[in-house]
């Protein structure tokens, strides 16, 4: 949870006014919304297709714009690392001679009460019970801590003391150093200081372009999420130079072109070539002067843009309405179309009756063969032959169906020409595919064994992860399949097979004029092993009277993990109501 105070509304807008940045500020208001925190409402009525918020790219806070891009450039340090030392470095080292630091300093990584904002794999232990067993534990291994941000702080921690030995930049004490007397403490504190920084970022970036990457949008970021009727549009050129963030030429293109052209020239026997295409000081000069003459073109079209207040719209951010929207009403963004499970993991919120989410039965079934031994057979052939088979077979089986609509609509001649075209893509595709084949025999041999563990690990991974109902109470495909396989008595399993392996159930050759058993929704046998898996079915229990709170359980992690079991608990009813 990320929330700004009213108190901090000036700073952002005065900020904003400051950057010459257009913010339609007579039609809309920043206050305090229902969901948390602040959010923007429409003053008066507005029409769709208003830009609302326009900000050069300048005046976003980017890794690659802050006090530290060299040094985090030189380091090769990037994403979301780069913009979490940037940040902290700007909010504690640089200060007030940051030009961001009025609007960073609005972003608040604790609550009111000072407790740092952490993603759920790394809440107490009594947190995580609150979300045991959900598709955030069993589909997503969600709870567990994530290493890659563990070792990003400790690349931070080396790198804040290498610049500090180096040239005497300050350390970022509170994040970067720890007391070596109470070493394990310590760092403990600083490693979360670290990574409810992490979260918070995670919940406020917006992806700007290839040389920005995830910035943070002044304003942008005060609008709240709606999962299915968002207002907002967020357009910005995304194709810039990834060195320099010009959108048209600058001198990395020209450096680029030259070399090409010089590459070209060696593959040319007629005028020869030098044989390594380098550049050269002759180049840099002209690169340098033709920067010089661009700068001086671009201050004077700068002078000209504060003249008549017009900017480069590809150099620009801009939100735009995609709905007309009503005087009083909460102005909507969609951060996605994401499930409670991703809205808790990166930007610390759930939503009631999230039309994402779904329940995973992974561990479920996993749990049925685990206690019933008779299953064993058929649950190895599925593991490893049965469930790929079968997504196969289903996945043709509805394009088949989906081409039968789409030719009873279609008159007979563009029938025909559709057809023709797709067999002539299909025997490129096969002629490439026979080119990739030999290539990668020669590497194969060395990667065989190294792969096999991991190999089976992602194949229990892949169809554990298919087994799931979807928020309308549907079972999946993979669910209903494997369901009708474990009602099959021993005879009939038998006729599954033209013929059997009866050692090596998995070398055995499948009849698949069966297949289509296992797609059946109809077959009551296989209804009443779903419904008892369903009631059997352990989520955690969170009624209100879970208000007792336990140690390390705040108000926000019992809310989101309320909102998220209860979402998944309704699910599971809507299932056993279609089921019966
Ligand atoms: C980009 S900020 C939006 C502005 C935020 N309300 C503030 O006060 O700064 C994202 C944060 O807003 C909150 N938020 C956004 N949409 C929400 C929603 N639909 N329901 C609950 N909280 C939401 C969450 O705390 C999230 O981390």
């Amino acid at each position: 949870m990320s929330v700004t105070c009213e108190d901090d509304i000036d700073r952002i807008i005065k900020f904003v006014a400051d950057c010459n940045a257009k913010f339609e500020n007579s039609k809309c208001d920043i206050r305090e919304s229902a969901l948390g925190g602040l959010g923007v409402f429409a003053k008066s009525d507005i029409a769709q297709g208003e830009t609302i918020l326009t900000l050069n790219k300048s005046s976003i806070f980017s890794a690659s714009n802050s006090s530290i891009a060299n040094l985090l450039c030189d380091n090769d340090i990037d994403g979301m690392l780069a913009l979490n030392m940037a940040f902290i470095y700007e909010i504690t080292v640089f200060k007030n001679t940051s030009h961001w630091y009025s609007f960073l300093r609005t972003i608040r990584f604790h609550d009111d009460k000072g407790r740092l904002n952490l993603p759920p794999s790394f809440w107490s232990t009594n947190g995580k019970k609150l979300l045991k067993g959900t598709s955030f534990d069993t589909l997503f291994d969600a709870l567990a801590p994530e290493d890659e941000i563990i070792q990003g702080f400790e690349t931070a921690v080396n790198l804040a003391h290498n610049w500090n030995e180096e040239f005497g930049l300050e350390v970022p004490a509170e994040f970067f150093h720890i007391d070596e007397k109470q070493r394990e403490k310590d760092y403990k504190l600083k490693l979360e200081r670290f990574i409810s920084v992490a979260y918070t970022l995670s919940s406020r970036g917006f992806e700007i372009d290839s040389f920005h990457e995830t910035a943070l949008v002044p304003i942008a970021d005060l609008f709240n999420h709606h999962a299915t009727k968002p207002d907002l549009k967020f357009v910005s050129l995304y194709d810039v130079c990834d060195k320099c963030g010009e959108p048209g030429m600058c001198k990395h293109l020209i450096a680029e072109e030259f070399l090409e052209a010089k590459e070209q020239e060696k593959h040319t026997p007629a005028t020869g070539g030098t044989g390594t295409a380098t550049i050269d000081d002759n180049l840099i000069n002209r690169l340098e002067n033709n920067l010089e003459d661009a700068c001086s073109n671009k201050s004077a079209d700068d002078e000209d843009d504060d003249d008549d207040g017009i900017q480069n719209p590809d150099e620009c951010v801009d939100l735009v309405l995609k709905n007309d929207v009503s005087q009083g009403q909460e102005i909507f963004n969609s951060y996605g179309e994401l499930s409670n499970v991703f809205l808790l993991a990166r930007y610390g919120f759930t939503i009631p009756g999230n039309q994402y989410d779904i329940v995973h039965l992974g561990p479920d079934f996993l749990e049925i063969f685990r206690k019933d031994d008779k299953h064993q057979e058929k649950v190895k052939w599925w593991s490893q032959v049965g469930h790929g088979l079968f997504s196969a077979w289903y996945a043709q089986m509805r394009q088949e169906e989906d081409e039968d609509e789409q030719n009873e609509a279609q008159s007979d001649g563009s029938h025909q020409e559709v057809n023709s075209e797709i067999e002539e893509e299909s025997d490129e595709d096969e002629d490439e595919d026979e080119d990739e084949d030999e290539d990668e025999d020669e590497d194969e041999d060395e990667d065989e064994d190294e792969d096999e563990d991991e190999d089976e690990e992602d194949v229990l991974k892949s169809w554990l992860s298919r087994l799931y109902i979807d928020f309308s109470g549907e079972p999946s495909p993979s669910t209903w399949a494997l369901a009708n396989l474990l009602t099959l008595t021993t005879a009939q399993w038998d006729t599954f097979f033209s013929q059997k392996a009866s050692h090596h159930i998995t070398d055995s050759i499948i009849n698949e004029e069966k297949l289509p058993f296992l797609a059946k929704t109809d077959n009551l046998h296989t209804k009443k092993i779903l419904s008892k898996l369903l009631k059997n079915k352990q989520l955690p229990t969170l009624t209100d009277s879970h208000a007792v709170k336990e140690a390390g359980v705040t108000e926000a992690m019992l809310q989101n993990s309320r909102i998220l079991v209860q979402s998944e608990q309704e699910i599971l009813d809507r299932c056993l109501k279609r089921l019966t």
